[in-house]
């Protein structure tokens, strides 16, 4: 599977099924600021709840072709394979099988975020568990000191692309700014940003 980062606002992105499986993988799409279509006879709690504060829309029903055929993305997560494997055939663009990843194009890595910085750990389906795991790892190793770092990081990217530097002085930039001592020091984080206004 090649990897990518998906832009899903402003797509229609379904949910087919909504136990409890469904309520943690509507919980992660609310994370991107997705808003998520939800098919289903029954309902979770949390996804009643969700509905309320208007962050997701219900459809009570079992599912029909007609409720996914012009998603962006669908992740099907029933208690019935048959349903499962009917939507995921059936799909038009990206879908998530939660049961059989092998019947669908995409799956929902393990994934660490702070800020612009995000890490995301797959094992084709092999290890939900190892997945989550090696995240929770991460998590020590890239603490939130990284959230404040990254946008550093970004404002001296888009600095240094405003500038008609040569490439190699714009490389070394670059290559500068990822020195530990950046990440550690806001001062020395200050003073980069002014000596990069003189060029
Ligand atoms: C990473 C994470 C992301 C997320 O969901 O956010 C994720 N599953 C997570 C947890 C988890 N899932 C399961 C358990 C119980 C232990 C176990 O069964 O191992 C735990 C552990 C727990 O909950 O602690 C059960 C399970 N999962 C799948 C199946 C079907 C199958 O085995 O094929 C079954 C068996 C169902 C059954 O038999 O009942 C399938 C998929 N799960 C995936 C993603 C995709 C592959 C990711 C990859 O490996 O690359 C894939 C293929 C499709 C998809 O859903 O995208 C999230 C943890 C991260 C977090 O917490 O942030
Ligand atoms: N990918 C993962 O991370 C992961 C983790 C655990 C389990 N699973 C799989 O996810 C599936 C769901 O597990 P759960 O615990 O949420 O089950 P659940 O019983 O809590 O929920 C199943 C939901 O599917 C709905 N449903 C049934 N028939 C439907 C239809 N025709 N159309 C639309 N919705 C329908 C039900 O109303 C219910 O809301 C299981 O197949 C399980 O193997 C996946």
């Amino acid at each position: 599977m090649f990897p990518i980062m998906v832009e899903l606002q402003n797509k229609k992105v379904v949910v087919v099924g909504g136990g409890r499986v469904a309520y943690h993988k509507i919980k992660n799409l609310l994370r991107f600021n997705v808003h998520v279509h939800v098919v289903s006879p029954e309902f979770h709690n949390g996804i009643l709840e969700l509905a309320n504060q208007k962050k997701v829309t219900l459809y009570q029903k079992e599912v029909e072709y007609e409720d996914y055929q012009d998603a962006f993305l669908v992740i099907t997560v029933t208690d019935s394979r048959s349903v499962n494997e009917k939507v995921a055939k059936t799909a038009n663009h990206l879908v998530v099988n939660a049961e059989n990843p092998e019947l669908g194009n995409s799956i929902v890595p393990a994934t660490l975020m702070r800020g612009k910085l995000m890490i995301s750990i797959s094992t084709g389906g092999a290890s939900p568990t190892l997945a989550k795991q090696l995240r929770n790892q991460l998590a020590d190793q890239f603490d939130d000191s990284y959230e404040s770092y990254l946008d550093f990081l970004y404002e001296v990217r888009s600095l240094v692309k405003s500038k008609s530097l040569h490439a190699d002085t714009r490389k070394r930039l670059l290559q500068e700014v990822v020195q530990p001592i950046y990440l550690e020091s806001f001062e020395e984080r200050e003073t980069f940003l002014r000596k990069l206004e003189d060029y």
